[in-house]
């Protein structure tokens, strides 16, 4: 592990455009070392910027990208709760990514044989690796410290030996799920959280330093090898007494 690092930005949309020069300096470092880019998707908050700050990039080359999901709720592409329907419109649209590109959960399968065929999917785009090493992963966290499709308390925060496990009881609705575990997670060369907003206030406090308690869920991301990052705004930050940083909108990290 290098080191955790949390930057703090003005606002969101300051954070924006930063995370999309991240992207890119991270895809760049990745196309050079092995000639392709692996990019792990969350949903939520995450799609409407990456979709609005990612095209914008000037000469931004996706034509060796493989996107994945680092969770996904099961239900059909169509349906507004779709993360990969929600990128498809907003995002894959707008970026020359090939079809081939994007690696999808099947929606038509039920839930445990959703998560074995995504899983399948994944150790076949990296058959070099036991436990596919992606180059970033992008992450959220909910009001309740849950990052991926891994919520507190629940027993899927021990699994450790699937890389991809089936969840039917999320407390967050959609109920089903598909989602990377942690073993996966931390395997990741660079992770980096997304978290905006006064509501993100005290579960980042807990998160970053610490609480009664079980550890939650997005405390237990350290990647074992590769960077982390937290970017957050100041509405986020605003009971964090830790170190942080705060470069500025122009910051390369
Ligand atoms: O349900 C989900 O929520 C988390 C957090 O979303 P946010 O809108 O609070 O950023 C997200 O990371 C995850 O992919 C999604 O399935």
């Amino acid at each position: 592990m290098s080191g955790r690092r949390v930057v703090v930005f003005p606002s969101a949309a300051e954070l924006g455009p930063a995370l999309a020069h991240l992207v890119a300096s991270r895809a760049d470092k990745a196309l050079l070392d092995h000639g392709r880019f692996s990019l792990g998707l969350s949903g939520g908050s995450l799609v409407s910027m990456l979709s609005k700050e990612l095209p914008a990039l000037p000469d931004l080359d996706c034509s060796h990208w493989l996107a994945g999901f680092c969770d996904e709720r099961l239900v059909p592409f169509d349906d507004g709760e779709s993360t990969y329907g929600l990128y498809k419109n907003q995002l894959f649209s707008k970026i020359n990514i090939p079809d081939s590109g994007v690696l999808a959960i099947d929606p038509s399968l039920p839930v445990q044989e959703c998560a074995e065929d995504y899983a399948c999917k994944l150790k076949e785009a990296f058959p070099k690796e036991d436990i596919p090493v992606f180059d970033l992963l992008l992450l959220g966290m909910g009001p309740d410290g849950h990052t991926c499709s891994l919520f507190p308390d629940h027993p899927l925060l021990e699994e450790t030996q699937k890389i991809v496990a089936p969840i039917s009881d999320s407390p967050k609705p959609p109920p089903q799920r598909v989602t990377m575990t942690f073993p996966m997670v931390n395997l990741a060369r660079c992770v980096v959280f997304v978290s905006t907003g006064g509501s993100k206030a005290p579960v980042l406090k807990q998160v970053l330093e610490g609480g009664e308690g079980p550890a939650l869920p997005a405390a237990r991301v350290f990647p074992s090898h590769g960077e982390l990052f937290w970017l957050i705004d100041e509405p986020a930050a605003a009971s964090l007494t830790v170190q942080v940083e705060r470069p500025g909108s122009a910051a390369k990290l």
